[in-house]
């Protein structure tokens, strides 16, 4: 087959192969800004609080002399991944000589060290040799009776993984407690009316109790529970609206009107999730209330049209088969889980960009 030299078919081609490049070195994408965080780049560039010289980064960075040149390339491809920007600088106040010098973008401000919301802990965990290894093992666990790729590069459950080793436990609960801020601070201020009239909420899967902090903040009369594995909540101390728990969901719930289910189902299989939202109808069952399950998690194919978000939510559908035994769900699929856990009707909040809040009704 002659594939090359026709004229025709080149242009494809070339375009082709640079697709396929590009999907080649993707990695080089996130070990270049991995590498920016772990040098302290964006946090030198804040503090300098004005564009700065290729110069004088060079000097604040903790590296070694024979690399100095080597930072101006990795600055160039976070410059071009709009991670970083270069803005003029007056170097001299009598000369008005210009110079070039880097500031961040919005996108790198939330992965400043301080910041409410940084999204540094996920990923330098993300980008972690214990998190990327099952990414290397999805063919041989395609061959295997291994529930997850997880399993296969560690051979323990990522949630044994996580409750085994101390550090990693809290570095991921740092992280699901920086996305909750952002969460809750929506919550409250977009869905109040969620939490009006309910007396008793447990944050089912909580982690160290972010969400249930904020909610009993803005809500003094709601007795709130922050409910996880005992490892996860060994060290809290209750407060006066929160109470710590500390037990597994697939064995009971405690009784409130309301239980919140925060980014838990997508971690877990169809048969699972039954399992769960038939726990939390018991639990709103024994409060003696009618209650309700309030779900926030994605909703797949939720129309938003643009390719950027079809492509983030297929990149969280692949992270749950590979750590976990989860995916993303589209509304077809939430209802049915509902009907067969014995719930009778639910309503979709869309609030929280990818993710929506869901209502679902004993
Ligand atoms: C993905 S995290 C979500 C944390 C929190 N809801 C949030 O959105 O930030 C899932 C949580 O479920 C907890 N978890 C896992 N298995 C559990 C079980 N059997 N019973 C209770 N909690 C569990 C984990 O410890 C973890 O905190
Ligand atoms: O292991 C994860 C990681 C995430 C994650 C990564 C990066 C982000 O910017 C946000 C979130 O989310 C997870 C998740 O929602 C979950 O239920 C289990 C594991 C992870």
């Amino acid at each position: 087959m002659d594939y090359l030299g026709n004229g025709e078919h080149d242009s494809e081609l070339l375009q082709a192969q640079a697709h396929v490049w590009n999907h080649i070195f993707n990695f080089i994408n996130s070990g270049s800004l991995k590498c920016a965080i772990q040098l302290g780049i964006p946090d030198i560039i804040h503090k300098h609080a004005k564009p700065m010289t290729l110069t004088h980064l060079v000097s604040a960075l903790p590296i070694h002399p024979t690399k100095t040149r080597c930072v101006y390339r990795l600055m160039r491809i976070l410059v071009h991944s709009r991670f970083f920007a270069l803005q003029k600088v007056i170097k001299n106040d009598q000369e008005e000589e210009e110079e070039e010098g880097y500031v961040l973008t919005d996108a790198c401000k939330i992965l400043l060290k301080d910041h409410p919301l940084s999204v540094t802990p996920f990923l330098l965990a993300m980008l972690d040799p214990i998190f990327l290894k099952p990414w290397d093992c999805i063919s041989t666990w395609f061959g295997n009776d291994n529930h997850t790729p997880f399993e296969t590069a560690h051979g323990k459950t990522f949630w044994e993984y996580v409750g085994q080793e101390p550090k990693l436990n809290h570095f991921f609960n740092e992280a699901m407690a920086s996305d909750s801020r952002l969460a809750t601070s929506v919550l409250i201020h977009k869905c109040k009316d969620v939490f009006v009239g309910l007396k008793s909420l447990v944050d089912v899967g909580g982690g160290t109790g972010t969400v249930s902090k904020a909610i009993a903040k803005a809500f003094p009369h709601l007795d709130c529970i922050d409910f996880d594995l005992p490892h996860v909540v060994a060290d809290l101390q209750d407060e006066a609206n929160i109470k710590y728990v500390g037990g597994d969901m697939f064995v009971a719930i405690p009784p409130a009107d309301a239980i919140l289910l925060k980014w838990i189902l997508h971690d877990w299989n169809d048969e699972e999730c039954v399992k769960i939202l038939k726990k939390c109808k018991e639990a709103i069952a024994s409060s003696g209330t009618t209650g309700k399950v309030i779900i926030i998690d994605m909703m797949m194919e939720n129309k938003t049209g643009d390719e950027q978000s079809m492509e983030t939510q297929l990149f969280f559908d692949m992270l749950l088969m590979v750590l976990l035994t989860g995916k993303e769900r589209n509304e077809k699929e939430w209802a049915k889980l509902f009907l067969e856990a014995g719930f009778s009707d639910y309503k979709i909040i869309p609030i929280l960009g990818l993710r929506s809040l869901i209502e679902v009704y004993p």
